[in-house]
């Protein structure tokens, strides 16, 4: 029996009727390189705001796929641009967002638009993020079911000219599950799965006292985070509401996980040394290559 293809589909009815289509922030287009040879076998995508994060990550890929062509051949793609960074080896692609919501919505409309127009199938998302969590301990890594907004509401409002339009997101429960079993074969590996709540600041937006402004009481942070805990929030970000209704409606399968750098129940201010906190942003990568590998059929735990 043929496994039906899962195609990216883009939905605009205006794409069909360009010439040309310039992704302009990634420096690419349909006219002058070739999509489709350039990334058709491409199976995953892996995003994270920064850009040495993102390069980092497809130098580990490269050795953790065993591939023959050294490293120095994996060059920034966008390196026309420094909006944003893309590395590619072998079917996985990683790319650079930046902070915050418009940044990562522009760079996944041309992303998406960049699937479509190479013909990508049965392409799976993830973001690889940090996050400040809330009531675990430093350096766990959550793997979002849901992302919610500020009022731990599962949805995204879109300002669409003058109306807000309001989009789910939900995320794929199936690969959560399936991230998560691959997470507990990784020794000493704290992850958990539970709602990211993602918001439009750092500071003020995720209830920070060291801001530049503030003004609410101690008393007031602390109940918010509460209750944002007994709503399931197990981490803050800044992307997962966007990430999760754009890839959804564009039907890619996609997931979110991040490590957390504190407990915003204990403190504000992020004040891990260099190293740990090198050390934490591998472990997201560590997770999603061990599940790469296996969905490639390589070996299971080769790091
Ligand atoms: O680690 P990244 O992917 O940048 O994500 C988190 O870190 C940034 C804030 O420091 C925000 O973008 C937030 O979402
Ligand atoms: O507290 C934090 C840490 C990283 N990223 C965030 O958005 N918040």
């Amino acid at each position: 029996m043929t496994a039906w293809k899962r195609f990216v589909h883009v939905k605009n009815p205006y794409l069909d009727t360009m010439d040309e289509d310039i992704l302009y922030h990634l420096d690419l287009g349909t006219k002058t390189h070739n999509l489709p040879e350039m990334f058709g076998d491409v199976k995953f995508v892996c995003v994270g705001g920064s850009p040495n994060r993102m390069r980092a990550f497809a130098l580990f890929m490269h050795k953790e796929l065993g591939l023959v062509e050294g490293e120095e051949d994996i060059k920034d793609i966008c390196a026309g641009t420094d909006r944003y960074c893309m590395f590619k080896t072998g079917p996985v692609l990683s790319i650079s967002h930046g902070m915050g919501v418009p940044s990562i919505s522009i760079m996944l409309h041309e992303l998406i638009k960049l699937l479509h127009h190479a013909r990508c199938c049965d392409v799976t998302i993830i973001r690889i993020g940090t996050s400040g969590g809330i009531g675990i301990a430093p350096g766990s890594v959550v793997i979002t079911d849901t992302a919610v907004d500020s009022f731990f509401k599962p949805q995204f409002e879109q300002v669409i000219l003058d109306n807000v339009v309001t989009r789910s997101t939900e995320l794929d429960k199936e690969l959560a599950e399936e991230l998560f079993n691959c997470s507990k074969k990784i020794p000493n590996f704290p992850a958990l799965i539970g709602h990211t709540m993602c918001t439009y600041d750092f500071y003020e937006g995720q209830g920070r006292l060291d801001g530049a402004l503030c003004s609410f009481s101690r008393e007031k942070k602390l109940d918010y985070l509460k209750r944002a805990y007994e709503a399931g929030v197990r981490n803050i970000e800044m992307e997962s509401t966007v990430f999760a209704a754009m890839c959804g409606l564009c039907g890619l399968k996609a997931a979110v996980v991040c490590v957390t750098l504190l407990d915003r129940l204990d403190c504000d201010q992020i004040t891990l040394s260099h190293d740990v906190l090198m050390e934490y942003q591998r472990r997201p990568q560590l997770l999603i290559s061990n599940f790469i590998k296996k969905k490639l059929g390589l070996c299971d735990q080769i790091s």
